[in-house]
């Protein structure tokens, strides 16, 4: 199931990233990001043999690729002075402050950003939504009826069975558990900040310029901020007990003026995926011990 998410999601980006057709290039992206992704939580000892130097070897070649893509798409530009609206472009024609274009390496280094924190999270979050409502009965026909509403809407609406931005806001009870399947397993379990200044936490002496590591899993199931936190219960971001939960404590996307940019995208690639998937398929379970009964 990871593989197929995998495969899913890095379609989604690919085609909105860099509009990428399907094919053989897009397959050796896909396995080189794999080993690129390995190299994040590598020991950096750039010799051969290494999962580091494995996954510097892999970057290089996705480099190429990306290298590639660029020129094809500053040619096609320049042929037809139209500009496509996928990303690829948006950083070609992008200037700073003093009207000078991006470098070639900052691009590169922002699509494989991208990539990488668009691909693995979303994934994690789809198999823990799916591997969710295979067992747990309840939420699953809660799902489904709400799908079935959507789909409903979308076939009244004419649109010849494309979802549209309202019917993704009708997801309200999908989102929620998905939420709260973010706060019981966090995606991306934490990250580094640097402290710009020298500070205090919890009695702890922060000097500027040290590297602390948040952690969400901790926030989430503190018992102070979230009711019996083990327990599994979307009703906990309906929007009249929402309010309830402090800021800054419910973090799967992190929080303040870094919080993820993708969250919204994220949340509308899951939404869509999970619809096709529950109101297109039958499913039918594998372990017959861990499955409920619909
Ligand atoms: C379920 C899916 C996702 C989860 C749980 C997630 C979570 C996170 C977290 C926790 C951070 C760190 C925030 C911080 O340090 O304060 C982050 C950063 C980031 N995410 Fe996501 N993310 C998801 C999907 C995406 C998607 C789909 C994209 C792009 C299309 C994306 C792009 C980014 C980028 C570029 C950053 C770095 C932002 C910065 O440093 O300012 N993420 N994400």
């Amino acid at each position: 199931m990871v593989g197929l998410m995998k495969k899913i999601t890095f379609k989604v980006t690919c085609s909105l990233l860099f509009g990428l057709p399907e094919g053989q290039e897009k397959d050796a992206l896909l396995e080189d990001f794999a080993i690129a992704t390995k190299g994040l939580w590598a020991i950096p000892l750039n010799i051969p043999g290494t999962i580091f130097y494995k996954a510097m070897q892999a970057r290089g070649r996705i480099s190429k690729i990306l290298i590639n893509l660029m020129q094809n798409r500053r040619g096609e530009e320049d042929k037809n002075t139209s500009q496509k609206d996928d990303i690829i472009s948006v950083f070609l024609h992008l200037r700073d402050e003093a009207g000078e274009p991006l470098q070639v390496d900052e691009i590169i280094d922002n699509l494989i950003t991208l990539v990488v924190a668009s691909h693995d999270t979303t994934t994690i979050l789809l198999g823990l939504i799916l591997r969710h409502l295979s067992t747990d009965a309840k939420t699953f026909g809660e799902v489904l009826e709400e799908q079935k509403e959507v789909a409903k809407a979308v076939k009244a609406s004419g649109d010849e069975g494309r979802l549209t931005w309202s019917e993704i806001q009708m997801m309200k009870h999908t989102w929620r558990v998905a939420q709260e399947l973010m706060r019981l397993t966090p995606p991306v379990f934490g990250n580094f900040k640097c402290a710009s200044r020298d500070t205090t936490f919890d009695g702890f002496h922060i000097p500027k310029g040290w590297k602390v590591f948040w952690v969400s899993y901790a926030t989430h199931m503190d018992h102070n901020l979230f009711e019996d936190p083990n327990k599994f219960d979307p009703s906990r971001f309906e929007s009249s007990k929402k309010s309830s939960i402090p800021p800054y404590t419910y973090i799967p996307f992190g929080a303040g003026p870094r919080i993820c940019p993708g969250l919204e995208f994220a949340r509308v690639e899951v939404l869509l995926i999970i619809h096709h998937f529950i109101t297109n398929y039958t499913w039918t379970p594998i372990h017959q011990e861990r499955a409920h009964k619909t």
